[in-house]
């Protein structure tokens, strides 16, 4: 597994510095502070209600910041809509895939392609060999190669949540946030997506949310623990799993 060095502000890709929302005065997330490193897969783990999926909405711009900021490489992410965080390169896996059905792999990969990228996608000429090429790619990398003309909605429910992924990797984002991207799925097909995992943080950073500790040691490189809307700890997984503050809010359950 790759070691992490030490943080160089360099390569640093988001920083969440005092992240404040409160929801009719209650802190969902409080003063909090993430720093997320280039090539770096973290994963937030923490008891129900910890703020957890509250911290991606408000680095994605589906939820607004109370107080703090959150920079992704040079911009200031907390004033910008939903869309224009996208374009920046964020991509967010919500739980449950939100794929085509009635469409198949091949068609759900292309649709996601982005439209605005190069002469061909600018005249809205999309089934060019690039495309084409990079649909390949993906579906190779998400384990549907074999499966490009399959209508999605037979495909299993791991697979379908590989395919979403898919529909993201294609859009290139330099971070990828998955909520519990194992969720419901077989033990094969999470040792499949801890390796498709592993193989995606190149040249970019991916944020996890996840409850399933097994996955979690198969994946992180550093694991931030929520309570309460604040960092209880954050290390690599060794460290954290003997804990004591850890273990009394989370893993001792
Ligand atoms: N839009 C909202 N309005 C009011 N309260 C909210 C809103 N969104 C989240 N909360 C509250 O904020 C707290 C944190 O919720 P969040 O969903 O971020 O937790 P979580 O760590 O993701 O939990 P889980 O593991 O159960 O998904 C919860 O108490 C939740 O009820």
């Amino acid at each position: 597994m790759p070691v992490i060095g030490p943080v160089v502000e360099s390569d640093i890709l988001l920083a969440l510095e005092g992240v404040t929302v409160s929801f009719d005065g209650f802190k969902a997330v409080n003063d909090l502070s993430l720093y997320i490193q280039k090539g770096e897969l973290r994963v937030i783990i923490g008891p129900n209600g910890a703020g957890k999926t509250t911290v991606l909405d408000l680095i994605c711009g589906r939820t607004k910041v109370s107080e703090g900021s959150i920079q992704f490489k040079d911009t200031e992410v907390t004033r910008l809509k939903e869309h224009e965080i996208v374009r920046l390169g964020i991509g967010r896996k919500f739980q449950n895939p939100s794929i085509y059905e009635d469409l198949t792999v091949f068609e759900n990969l292309e649709i996601s392609y982005p439209k605005g990228r190069g002469v061909f996608g600018a005249l809205g000429f999309r089934r060019s060999k690039d495309v084409i090429d990079r649909i390949h790619e993906i579906a190779e990398m998400i384990f549907l190669k074999d499966h490009l003309d399959t209508r999605s909605e037979i495909l299993s429910h791991g697979q379908k949540q590989w395919l979403e992924i898919g529909m993201l990797l294609i859009q290139d984002p330099e971070l990828l946030m998955l909520d519990e991207p194992v969720a419901g799925m077989s033990v094969a097909e999470r040792v499949k997506t801890a390796e498709l995992l592993n193989r995606i943080i190149e040249g970019r950073a991916v944020i996890v949310i996840e409850h399933d500790m097994k996955f979690v040691e198969s994946i992180a490189h550093k694991v931030t623990v929520l309570h309460q809307g604040k960092v209880l700890a954050e290390g690599r997984m060794e460290v954290i799993q003997d804990d004591p503050k850890v273990r009394e809010v989370y893993l001792g359950h």
